[in-house]
């Protein structure tokens, strides 16, 4: 956000000593607090960057300290529960518009994040009915200056899109790399010595943090319920034309199928980052390409 021009000063804060001392080293904050309370005095803008559980409770913690007039905001993958959990511990002078920037890997912590994880990638705005939009259209400016793509909708709908397209699919990946380290007669040297032929994919989206995915499936329990009902009948019907040696309805299906990854990848949306790699801890940063490049070091 600072190297791209979004913001005049940062102040961060973390629970943990650790976190907030390699944010420090990072230099990704201009400040760096010990509490929630002092992080959030006299800002303009506050962004809450944790599991979406935790949001009520530091919601509650802020609220008293936030300056009036503040836009709140936060990044949790599930929208409606954090509208409900934060929204009543949030003073009625201040702007509450939640948001989602699609965008991330596998890996968490202040290491984790990258200048340029938010260019070309969507960022889901769901201002709550009654919303100021002159608040909703910073907050928009602010994420565009960030490199995303903005759109707003309900938090009801963002939450049935997201769970088929990413909560289902970190559902799916969790089970099936559990199921592959479970059986008995694949040991799991084998798992990985032969795990290029698809599983290597799946485990890098299990390798996501259990915390964070822990509070998403129970914050959005209706939508997964709904979309696993439409899967288990999907994946019911694949199984039926399997066990019939039914190829031609395997091969529509998969035709289908790759059309839709082709158009994703036409779209430039086919990989965490798709033109700066991953980020890799503890090595220096990609330079950001302009127009997102500072002006000055
Ligand atoms: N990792 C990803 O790819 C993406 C994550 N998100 C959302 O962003 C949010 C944060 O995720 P990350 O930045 O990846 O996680 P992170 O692990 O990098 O940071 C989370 C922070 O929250 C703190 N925290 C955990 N429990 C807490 C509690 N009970 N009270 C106060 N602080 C607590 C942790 O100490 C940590 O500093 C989550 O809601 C997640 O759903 C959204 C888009 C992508
Ligand atoms: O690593 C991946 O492929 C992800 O899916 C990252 C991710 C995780 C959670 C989100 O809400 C958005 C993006």
């Amino acid at each position: 956000a600072k190297l791209q021009g979004a913001v005049g000063s940062i102040v961060a804060t973390a629970r943990s000593p650790e976190t907030r001392r390699r944010v420090a080293e990072l230099g990704i904050a201009d400040q760096v607090v010990e509490s929630n309370a002092a992080a959030v005095e006299g800002a303009d803008l506050v962004i809450v960057c944790i599991p979406v559980g935790a949001c009520g409770p530091v919601a509650q913690e802020i609220g008293p300290y936030l300056a009036p007039g503040a836009i709140v905001s936060d990044v949790g993958s599930v929208k409606g529960s954090v509208v409900r959990d934060m929204s009543p511990h949030l003073p009625s002078n201040v702007h509450f518009v939640p948001a989602h920037p699609v965008a991330g890997t596998e890996y968490s912590g202040p290491d984790a994040g990258f200048a340029e994880l938010f260019v070309n990638r969507w960022c889901i705005l769901t201002p709550p009915e009654g919303t100021d939009p002159s608040a909703t259209e910073k907050l928009a400016a602010f994420w565009s200056l960030l490199g995303a793509n903005v759109e707003t909708m309900s938090p009801e709908h963002h939450d049935l899109v997201l769970a088929v397209t990413s909560h289902l699919p970190h559902l799916i990946a969790y089970t099936i790399v559990g199921t592959a380290d479970e059986l008995q007669n694949v040991t799991r040297s084998e798992v990985l010595k032969f795990s290029a032929g698809g599983f290597r994919d799946f485990t890098r989206i299990a390798a996501s943090d259990p915390t964070m995915w822990r509070d998403i499936f129970v914050a959005n329990k209706d939508a997964v319920l709904e979309m696993l009902g439409r899967f288990n009948e999907d994946i019911s019907a694949l199984t039926r034309a399997i066990r019939n040696g039914d190829g031609n309805t395997l091969f529509e299906h998969f035709t289908r199928t790759r059309a839709i990854r082709r158009g994703i990848v036409q779209i430039g949306q086919d990989s965490p980052a798709p033109d700066f790699g991953r980020p890799h801890p503890g090595l220096p940063h990609t330079p950001l390409p302009k127009p997102y490049a500072a002006d000055e070091g």
